[in-house]
């Protein structure tokens, strides 16, 4: 007797919100496929820059606005500047589609995103990103958590424009020792750096909140990668790890944020899902 063949899923489309380092890293792997998931759509800012851009790929896509994106899409990838979360997630939250967030610390202006999914039967899916250990700080917050801290340090050029440095009057061009610009929680930092420590922002809401998680940041121009440490203290474990980045075509921007975007899309059709 034939075995009956289980129904085979359509893949899902996937709509890509910026087209920049981390959009087109993502637009390329699934351009060469990654199962489950196809392109469908993507939106930029500047459309004739981006339609030259989607020349890369095999099977190019319609650049949109982003108001246009959700009919065209089962699911969101957000990768754009932090202050569109907003008008990028909605629309999915609303049609029950998930939407996965990579500027992780607009998600602490913008609590109702959360319960806008859960009203729809939505998600909304933070990947790890540029940063290590969500998984071991997951485990560690279903115990007893005493303390979390992070040292952040990034090369001058990483850190450039951030408001917080603007707004206290602290200049970085041009030292030439490591200098400590700030110091305080995950909330404070997302606030001040909003181009610089989602990490620290997706650690708080892996562990124990952005008011408990503590946060210091380094300019360093003895450095060229973004560095990020964190020590975690709780009753079930004492652990300490750190990651050093390669910046991607942003200097902001770790390489390793893209392909964190592309393990977690490829873990959430996977038949045998590794880690937390
Ligand atoms: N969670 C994490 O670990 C990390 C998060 N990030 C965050 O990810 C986000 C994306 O980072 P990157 O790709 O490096 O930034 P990027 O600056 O390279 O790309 C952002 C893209 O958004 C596009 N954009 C701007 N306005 C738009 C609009 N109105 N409509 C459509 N597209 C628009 C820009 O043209 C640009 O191509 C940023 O918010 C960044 O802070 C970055 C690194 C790590
Ligand atoms: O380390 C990186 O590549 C980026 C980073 O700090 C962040 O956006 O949180």
């Amino acid at each position: 007797m034939n075995a009956i063949a289980p129904p085979r899923r359509r893949p899902l489309r996937v709509a890509i919100a910026g087209f920049g380092a981390i959009g087109q890293a993502l637009a390329l792997a699934l351009d060469r496929g990654i199962p489950g998931f196809e392109l469908s759509v993507v939106s930029a800012r500047e459309k004739p820059a981006a339609a030259r851009r989607m020349e890369q790929l095999r099977n190019p896509v319609p650049v949109l606005d982003i108001a246009e994106l959700e009919p065209q899409a089962d699911l969101v990838v957000e990768c754009a500047p932090a202050a569109l979360l907003p008008s990028i997630v909605e629309p999915f939250l609303r049609a029950g589609k998930n939407a996965v967030v990579i500027s992780a610390g607009a998600l602490l202006q913008h609590d109702h995103l959360a319960s806008l999914a859960a009203q729809h039967g939505a998600h909304i899916i933070v990947p790890t990103g540029a940063l290590i250990g969500l998984d071991a700080m997951l485990a560690a917050a279903e115990g007893e958590v005493t303390s979390v801290r992070m040292i952040t340090r990034k090369p001058v050029r990483g850190l450039l424009g951030a408001p917080y440095l603007t707004e206290n009057n602290i200049r970085i061009e041009g030292i030439e020792a490591p200098l400590r610009v700030f110091e305080g929680t995950a909330r404070e930092a997302a606030r001040g750096f909003p181009a610089n420590l989602n990490v620290a922002v997706a650690l708080s809401l892996a562990g124990i909140g952005p008011d408990r998680t503590r946060l210091e940041i380094w300019a360093d121009p003895t450095v060229t990668r973004n560095t990020h440490r964190i020590e975690v203290e709780a009753d079930s474990a004492r652990f300490a790890m750190s990651i050093e980045n390669v910046p991607s075509d942003n200097p902001k921007t770790g390489r390793i944020t893209a392909l964190s975007v592309i393990a977690c899309l490829r873990k959430m059709q996977a038949p045998l899902r590794i880690g937390t």
